[in-house]
C-alpha cells in the first residue's frame, strides 16, 4: 500500500492560518512489511529520525490512542519525499496527514474526512495547510473549539512559481516575530483585505486577487526581515507581470502567482538576478489531495 499526499502552500498573504493550495510536490510513504521494529527507510537526512520518534509515526501512536486502539504488528515503511523540509512547502503537514492515513489503513479506522481533517488540526495547530493536503485545490478553513470548518474550491488556472531558498526557516521560529495582539482597528482592516481576497480567488479574479494579496497585515510584514527574498521577487514579479507574490506559509518559500505567458520572462529574471540564491519551481496545483494506493 502507498499513501501519497500533497505539498502545499499556506497563507496567500491575508489569509493567514485560513487558506491554503496543494501543490504538485509529492510525500509518499510504502508499507513494505511486517518487520520486529518500526523502521522507516529514506533519504531525508540524519535529522529525520527513521524510528518511532519520525513525525509519521509519532502522529499514527496519537491517532491510535485517541482511537483507543493498539495495532498488533510493526512495520518496515518507505518513506519519499519531493517536498522541501522547513522552507514554507506544507512538508510537516504533509507527513501528519500521511501518518494519519497510516493509522486509519493499519488499524481500519474507517475514519471520515471530517474525522481527519479534526485530528490533523489538532496536530497542526491550524489547518491551512493540513487541508489542502487532505482534499486538494484552494481550501479556506477556521478552527474553533476543536472544530474545523473547510471550504474546498477550484483555485483559478494559473501558473505558480516556488522560489525556495538555500535555508529553513521552521515554523516555530517565523512565529516568534508575529505581534502577541492586533489593535481593533487594524485587526479590522487585516480581516476586511482577507476577506476581499477569498471573494477575488471565488470569482476567479486573479489579478485583483493578486493585486490584494500583497496587501497582508496579519503576518508578511512581521516576517520580511526573515526573508529579504520576498522583496526581491515582489518587485520582480510587479515589473514583468505576475498577478501576485506572498511568503508561502511561514517561509522561506516565495510563491508567484503568473499567467502562462509571463512565465518564462519571470524565470529568466528571477534566475539572472545575483541576490537570489535558491530552488525555483514550476508548480501546478493539485486537485486531488491525499491518495492512497492497494
Ligand atoms: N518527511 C518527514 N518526516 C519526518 N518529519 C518531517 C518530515 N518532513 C518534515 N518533517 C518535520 O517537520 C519540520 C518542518 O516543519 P515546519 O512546520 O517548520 O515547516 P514546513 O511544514 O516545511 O513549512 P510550512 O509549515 O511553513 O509550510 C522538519 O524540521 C521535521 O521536523
Ligand atoms: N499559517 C502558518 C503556516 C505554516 O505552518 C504560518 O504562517 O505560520
Amino acid at each position: 500500500m502507498k499513501i501519497i499526499v500533497p505539498a502545499t502552500s499556506a497563507n496567500l498573504g491575508a489569509g493567514f492560518d485560513s487558506i491554503g493550495i496543494a501543490v504538485n510536490l509529492y510525500l509518499t510513504v510504502e508499507i513494505l512489511g511486517i518487520s520486529n521494529s518500526w523502521y522507516i527507510e529514506h533519504d531525508l537526512g540524519e535529522n529525520i529520525p527513521t524510528d518511532e520518534r519520525n513525525l509519521l509515526l509519532t502522529t499514527l501512536t496519537e491517532v491510535l490512542s485517541v482511537k483507543n486502539v493498539v495495532l498488533s504488528e510493526k512495520y518496515h515503511l518507505k518513506m519519499t519525499s519531493e517536498i522541501p523540509l522547513a522552507r514554507g512547502l506544507g512538508s510537516s503537514s504533509s507527513v501528519i496527514i500521511a501518518g494519519i492515513e497510516l493509522a486509519n489503513q493499519l488499524a481500519q479506522l474507517n475514519l471520515t474526512i471530517d474525522e481527519k481533517l479534526e485530528l490533523a488540526t489538532q496536530i497542526e495547530g491550524h489547518p491551512d495547510n493540513v487541508a489542502p493536503a487532505l482534499l486538494g485545490n484552494l481550501v479556506i478553513a477556521t478552527t474553533s473549539n476543536h472544530h474545523t470548518d473547510a471550504v474546498c474550491a477550484e483555485f483559478p488556472v494559473c501558473k505558480l512559481l516556488a522560489f525556495v531558498p538555500n535555508y529553513e526557516l521552521k515554523t516555530m521560529d517565523s512565529r516568534k516575530v508575529l505581534p502577541k495582539q492586533l489593535s481593533y482597528k487594524e485587526a479590522v482592516s487585516a480581516s476586511s483585505i482577507a476577506n476581499v481576497l477569498t471573494a477575488n480567488l471565488l470569482t476567479g479574479d486573479l489579478l485583483s486577487a493578486g493585486k490584494i494579496m500583497e496587501r497582508d497585515r496579519f503576518h508578511e510584514p512581521y516576517r520580511a526581515n526573515l526573508v529579504p527574498e520576498l522583496d526581491i521577487l515582489r518587485k520582480i514579479g510587479r515589473a514583468y507581470g505576475a498577478y501576485g507574490t506572498y511568503l508561502s506559509g511561514a517561509g522561506p518559500t516565495i510563491m508567484m502567482l503568473c499567467a502562462d505567458k509571463v512565465l518564462s520572462v519571470l524565470t529568466e529574471q528571477i534566475h539572472q538576478d545575483k541576490q537570489l540564491t535558491g530552488q525555483l519551481y514550476s508548480l501546478e496545483i493539485d486537485k486531488m489531495g491525499l491518495k492512497t494506493e492497494h
